[in-house]
């Protein structure tokens, strides 16, 4: 399927960022229909929530594992191998180059796709040059999609605004992956590079990456419904 094909609602991952399994299963129940894609994060996974991955695929759900690797090359090559048994369509590593490198080499031919995290999206310059960066988030966002690119990696993380930049380094044949959303009005939270769901996709994004704004939510289904319909309007 090409990016331009993906269903507006497929295209929202809702962020199952919730303290236990039980709390998770209650979302996707309260979610029922509306959501199709669903991320597992630090907290979900450290509580149990990696066997959901599993249970949500056959489901007919999609999972991202959000696992965010970061370790010496075979580490990461043996860490890929093992969440390509465990059915989910996204993993998230760290875009340094052998981490990236160690991740293509673990996902060989399996359909598990293998996201490189540019620069988080809580990250302004300020905190890039705290860390001992000299680039710019921009500066940095671009070389390591070229980096991802060479290496084989399937899709970037980045906020929406660099979308626009990355399409135009990688093309359509990675998918580009954006958290930092906020529909008009949410809290932003720790978030510092952000932008509306219709907005995002206008700039390019694929998918879009949703946790607080719809999880904390008194309504969560009418928060989702709300960003498909921004998401399709968006798309025309
Ligand atoms: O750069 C990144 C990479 C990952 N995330 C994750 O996305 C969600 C966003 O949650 P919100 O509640 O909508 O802020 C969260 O699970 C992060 O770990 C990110 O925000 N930025």
């Amino acid at each position: 399927m090409t990016p331009a094909e993906i269903a507006p609602k497929d295209r929202l991952i809702v962020a199952l960022d919730l303290p236990s399994v039980d709390a998770a299963e209650a979302m996707i129940a309260r979610l029922g229909d509306s959501v199709t894609f669903y991320k597992i994060g630090y907290q979900l996974a450290y509580a149990g929530g990696l066997p959901l991955i599993g249970k949500l695929a056959d489901r007919g759900k999609k999972v991202f594992a959000d696992l965010k690797m970061h370790d010496i090359g075979n580490t990461v090559t043996r860490g890929v191998e093992s969440v390509a048994k465990l059915g989910a369509t996204f993993v998230t590593v760290h875009a340094y180059p052998q981490t990236m490198k160690g991740a293509v080499e673990g996902r060989g031919s399996a359909s598990l796709k293998i996201l490189a995290v540019t620069v988080l999206t809580s990250y302004n310059d300020d905190d890039l040059h705290a860390a001992g960066y000299r680039l710019s988030v921009s500066e940095l966002v671009e070389a390591r999609a070229q980096q991802a690119q060479v290496l084989g990696v399937d899709g970037l993380v980045s906020s929406p605004e660099e979308v626009g930049a990355l399409r135009r380094i990688v093309g359509h044949q990675m998918s580009l992956v954006t958290p930092g959303i906020r529909p008009a009005g949410a809290a932003s939270g720790d978030q510092k590079r952000i932008m509306t769901p219709g907005r995002a996709i206008t700039a390019g994004a694929d998918y879009l990456v949703v946790g607080r704004p719809v999880v904390e939510a008194a309504d969560p289904k009418a928060v989702a419904e709300a960003i498909h319909s921004e998401i399709a309007q968006a798309l025309g």
